[in-house]
């Protein structure tokens, strides 16, 4: 796993603005040297502001949207078109606007879908679909993700990874169910943390001074995942926590690089 490079940015308009123009350039790397890419997304207000500036970037179209897998690190457990499902949010701030394969757009469940309501079966459906997308080598039947996008809340949960919770004890399956989740609504779908670590760079997004002493706790040697699910959210190869400075207002000095705070 790797260690986490901090980035600050002034505010959160400048961070999303930043990211978007950071995932531009890390799809077309991966195009240009496999001639496809892959990304998960996060819900919550940095992660979808992202990919509303990632629709906006100047230089979004140099992506291939139609070589693009999209994938979610985790799912409000609501009916299909919810205004409050990340797939609703993320579809409405980007992915209905550019040039995606529907094929390769991969939701996670809803009720009401093939799963019987129970979401236990979606994420067993959703683990298939992972494990039918991951190539020779991929560690635990998860394609390696070129980047896996987090929100960090307050209490430092990533996808829908809550502090102390069942889920973060898992090791052997790529996707649970979660229930009784403290963010509404209680029922939920989520990448577990060893598939979360499947991928190639892991980026953590954070804005604003409610999540200063979660981004400091996700950054302490000290931090077990368990207690602090963000610290448990590492890439194979680079992990980025991309802030703005009140994000990182609680971060010690030599964390950061020097004028940014
Ligand atoms: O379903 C969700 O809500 C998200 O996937 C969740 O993990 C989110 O990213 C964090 O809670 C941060 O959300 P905010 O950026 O809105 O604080």
């Amino acid at each position: 796993m790797s260690a986490p490079a901090v980035i600050v940015h002034p505010d959160a308009g400048l961070l999303a603005k930043a990211a978007a123009a950071r995932i531009v350039t890390r799809l077309v790397d991966a195009q240009a040297a496999r001639g496809s890419a892959s990304i998960v997304l996060t819900g919550g207000g940095i992660g979808i502001a992202v990919l509303a500036e990632l629709a906006k970037a100047p230089a979004r179209d140099a992506v291939d949207w139609g070589a693009l897998d999209v994938w979610w690190g985790d799912e409000r457990y609501l009916p299909e078109g919810d205004p409050e499902r990340n797939e609703t949010q993320a579809r409405e701030a980007l992915l209905d606007g550019v040039g995606l394969d529907p094929a390769r757009v991969h939701a996670m469940p809803a009720p009401g879908g093939p799963d019987g309501g129970s979401p236990e079966a979606g994420a067993e459906r959703y683990a298939e679909a992972l494990r039918a997308a991951a190539r020779p080598g991929d560690p635990l039947g998860v394609p390696a993700f070129d980047v896996c996008l987090l929100g960090v809340g307050p209490d430092t949960h990533v996808a829908s990874l809550f502090p102390e919770q069942p889920a973060l004890y898992e090791e052997e399956r790529s996707v649970v169910a979660v229930h009784g989740a403290p963010k509404p609504p209680p029922t939920r779908v989520s990448l577990t943390l060893p598939a979360i670590r499947s991928a190639a760079e892991v980026w953590l997004l954070a804005s604003g001074e409610a999540k200063a002493e979660a981004v400091r706790l996700a950054l302490a040697p000290e931090a077990g995942p368990v207690q602090v699910p963000a610290a448990g959210a590492r890439g194979r190869s680079r992990t980025l926590f991309l802030l703005d400075r009140a994000a990182a207002s609680r971060l010690p000095e030599g964390l950061t690089a020097p004028g940014l705070l």
